[in-house]
């Protein structure tokens, strides 16, 4: 079965397999939403089924609802969790800092207010999603359906203010209509190219009226566990200031991959 999957999704997998380390019995936890956040909720999956795990997770989309609820995760709301032990989430970019571009999935309003309850966040990802200044990828901001349009230019005249390299914001599409969040916005996604002051980017946008949230995540990611397509993973903590190796063996057998240790 590992045969089949492209060198992208095994760089997913062992990371998604190394986070679920982080949970323990009886915690609450965020479960991020993407393709690398999906790895994460089947192998946590697997532990609640086959080893007992007792958690309750806090889902950041209705699709990652359906999947925990699908692979046997208790699912609660936030405000019946209130706060979370761990949130464990993908990212569309991270920089040297932790600092991270979420929302190309457009969930990035729920996982913010979900990160940002937990005592500790961390990041999954491939390693093609680090770099060394954000912007390349494109920034998703949520906003209001009512006047998106001023919305947009407001938007757009704050970008040729702020002197940044792109200033292209365009509205997401779903087919031939907009694309709509989980909580009923829309999303603008701004062509920035590099954002030279994430924090400064950050706040402005969300002091413009219709803006509910923008895809930065500052200074709210504690670790990023990087997967690579032949097994590697690394573990980068901010806090502690460290960076472990170590590598998940990719086998032919019902488990997928097996851990090898150090
Ligand atoms: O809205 C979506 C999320 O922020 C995702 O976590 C992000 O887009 C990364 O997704 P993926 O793991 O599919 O690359």
């Amino acid at each position: 079965m590992s045969g089949d999957l492209s060198p992208i999704d095994k760089a997913k997998f062992v990371a998604a397999k190394r986070s679920v380390d982080y949970v323990e019995d009886g915690m609450r936890v965020g479960l991020g939403t993407g393709s690398t956040a999906a790895w994460m909720v089947r192998c946590l999956g697997e532990l609640v089924r086959e080893e007992g795990l007792k958690i309750k997770g806090v889902p950041t989309s209705t699709r990652t609802a359906e999947l925990a609820r699908e692979v046997g995760i208790e699912v609660v709301s936030l405000d019946e969790a209130r706060w979370l032990d761990v949130t464990i989430d993908g990212a569309d970019e991270f920089d040297g800092n932790l600092n991270l571009i979420k929302g190309g999935g457009g969930a990035l309003l729920q996982e913010k207010i979900v990160a940002t309850a937990s005592d500790q966040m961390i990041v999954i990802a491939d390693v093609g999603k680090e770099v060394e200044t954000l912007g390349n990828f494109p920034l998703p901001v949520e906003v209001i359906p009512f006047g998106w349009q001023t919305t947009k230019s407001l938007i757009e005249e704050m970008l040729v203010s702020m002197d940044v390299l792109g200033r292209d914001a365009t509205l997401r599409m779903n087919g031939e209509r907009p694309f709509v969040t989980d909580e009923g916005n829309y999303i603008l996604d701004l062509h920035l190219g590099r954002i030279g002051n994430a924090n400064q980017m950050a706040m402005v946008l969300n002091q413009m009226p219709g803006v509910v949230e923008n895809g930065l995540f500052i200074d709210i990611c504690d670790v990023v566990i990087l997967g690579y397509g032949d097994g590697r993973v690394e573990t980068r903590d901010i806090n502690e200031g460290t960076v472990q190796e170590d590598r998940l063996d990719f086998v032919e057998s019902d488990n997928l991959f097996t851990d090898l240790g150090d």
